[in-house]
Formats: C-alpha cells, structure tokens, sequence
C-alpha cells in the first residue's frame, strides 16, 4: 500500500473547500496501469469498492435507499434503470461528487480498498485523485489539447516539459485520440469534435493515473460513431482501469460491460418514492437469465 502524501485537485474535477490537512486514503500503486486484462468471466476480481447500505438524501429526501454492491478490479460495472432510480446519484457518491451539492448526504458505508471514503479524516480530493469521472458532456478546459491533459500532471509537479511530453502522449494514445491530434496539440480542446472531447476528456482523466473512472452517460451527446468509438476505448481501459458507467442504452450495458446493476424507484409504505438496486449480477446472466421479475420486465421493455 502507498500512501499519498500532497492534497491536490484531481483533473477536470472542481475543488471542494477540502479539509486543508488533508489525512490521507491510501491506494495500492499495483493497481495502477499493470492490471491484465479481464474477461467478462472475472467472477474473481477482488473488489476495489464496495457499497454496503448505502443511501443518499438530498435534505430531509432519501433519493436511493439500502444500496449493496461491489466494484470489481478492472471490470466495467453499468448501472442502467428508468429515469429519475438515481444511478447518478450513486455514482456520484462513489467519489464524493455529492459533496458538492448543497444538502447532499450519503449513509451506509464506501469503501476504497476497505477504506471508509466518507471516513472523519478523509480529504475528498484526495478521493477524486484515485476515483476519477467522465461527464455526459465533454467539459474540455478552454485550454489546448496538450494543456488540457498537462493540467492535473502540472498539478502533481511534473514541470519538466519531456516528462509532460510523455505523459501527454501516453494519456492520448490511452483514449486512442494521439493519431488524430498529435500535429496540433497546441489546438483548442473546443475545437474538436464531440466524440474527440469526450476522448479528450478521458485522456485528462487518465493522465493522472486513477485506479477508478466513473462515467456518467459519456455517450449520451455523441453520434453512433463516436459511441462506438468511446466504447471500444472503455473496453480497452478496462485492461488497466476499474469502470462504473451509468446509461441509459441497455445495448451498450450489454456490449461494454461486465457486470451490471439494475435499479429501480419503488414507493415505500408511507408512499414516499425512493430509488432501489434490484440485482446486481454479471451482465450476461442479466441480459439474459435475470433473477428478478423486474429487471426482466425492463430488459425486455415491459417498462421504463
Ligand atoms: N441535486 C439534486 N437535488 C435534489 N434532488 C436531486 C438532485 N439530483 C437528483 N435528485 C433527485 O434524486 C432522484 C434520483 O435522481 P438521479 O439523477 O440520480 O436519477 P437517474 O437514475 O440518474 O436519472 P436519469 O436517468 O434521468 O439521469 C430523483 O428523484 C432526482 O429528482
């Protein structure tokens, strides 16, 4: 286990006021960028994350409710469901994003590497440097392309221009963007198109080195193509990187993941309507042999 020593921002995440002294959450650096790959088989991956009872209130409304699920050393978990069942919401409390809103709590235990991520003593910047997120829309920097992805390295310290070099290339030839861009790094990010944003924007991601990357529908604003392109990228990390991807596309559950989490809103006895985490399983056993009667009504479109 290595422990972190320096609180800092991770890339394209906004800072929180975090704790200044910051203590630290430790990571194993074996995890980092030396996974092999996994096949939809990785029944045995080992949990980086695990979610035990897990609830999110916004205020005094508990917007999902009871939710228990591991997330696997280099496997692609999707989280699919009908609008409004709080994927997001969940995904977003995997590396603390809630805390950014104003209200927000989350109940029940996160850990990261059996460390409590909401523990009293954890800076949750520090949490966003291993855990990192993908938007539904590309958030390129008003920045180049090479400064985009220099951003969070540059934050780490690394000031010699070769190491930036080579940090830039690597983290662009891992979101499959460096042959389409490497003669005009000093480009605008916003000049690019969606789907090269959106790769662009993973490339930032990665530059830092995560062990996780959460996706929040980052396909959602492309066209076929560059999903499809985005996809078969997301395959390729999942060779060095553990996934969690919300959509709303169950054919993209099906074609990129290996595990996938169906939820659902359910109306309490008080007729309050919270999200639920129906089944949890490996994707093909969903797609194909769910356990519950609702998670086969939804893939098979009897509702949602
Ligand atoms: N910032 C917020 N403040 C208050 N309530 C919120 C907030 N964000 C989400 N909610 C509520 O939490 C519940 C779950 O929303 P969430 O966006 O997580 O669902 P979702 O399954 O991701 O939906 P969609 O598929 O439409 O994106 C909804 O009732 C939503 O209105």
């Amino acid at each position: 286990m290595s422990h972190l020593s320096s609180a800092r921002p991770a890339a394209g995440t906004p800072a929180t006021g975090g704790r200044t002294s910051a203590p630290r959450i430790t990571a194993p650096t074996a995890g980092l960028g030396s996974g092999a790959p996994v096949s939809a088989e990785g029944g045995n991956a080992h949990p980086v994350m695990d979610l035990s009872d897990v609830s999110v209130f916004y205020g005094q409304v508990e917007a999902v409710r009871g939710v228990t699920m591991p997330i696997r050393h280099n496997q692609i978990t999707a989280m699919i469901g009908p609008s409004g069942c709080g994927k997001s919401t969940v995904l977003r409390s995997l590396n603390r994003m809630n805390d950014l809103i104003a209200g927000a709590r989350v109940a029940g235990s996160i850990t990261y590497h059996q460390q409590d991520i909401y523990g009293a003593n954890v800076d949750p910047i520090q949490v966003r440097r291993h855990i990192g997120m993908v938007f539904q829309k590309p958030n390129p920097f008003p920045k180049s392309i090479y400064d985009n992805v220099a951003y969070g390295p540059r934050l780490d310290g690394v000031k010699k221009r070769a190491e930036l070099d080579l940090v830039v290339e690597e983290a662009l030839t891992g979101a499959a963007l460096w042959d389409e861009v490497k003669d005009k790094l000093k480009t605008s990010g916003l000049a690019l198109s969606g789907g090269q944003q959106q790769r662009l924007c993973i490339a930032r991601t990665i530059a830092v080195k995560p062990e996780v990357i959460l996706m929040d529908e980052p396909c959602s604003a492309l066209d076929p193509i560059a999903t499809s392109k985005v996809e078969d990228l997301m395959y390729r990390l999942a060779e060095n990187y553990t996934i969690v991807i919300v959509t709303h596309n169950m054919q993209q559950a099906a074609r990129v993941s290996h595990y996938t989490s169906f939820f659902t809103a359910e109306v309490d006895d008080a007729g309050v309507r919270h999200g639920r985490l129906v089944e949890f399983d490996d994707t093909q056993k969903i797609f194909t042999n769910p356990s519950e009667q609702r998670t086969e009504d939804y893939i098979t479109g009897r509702f949602g």
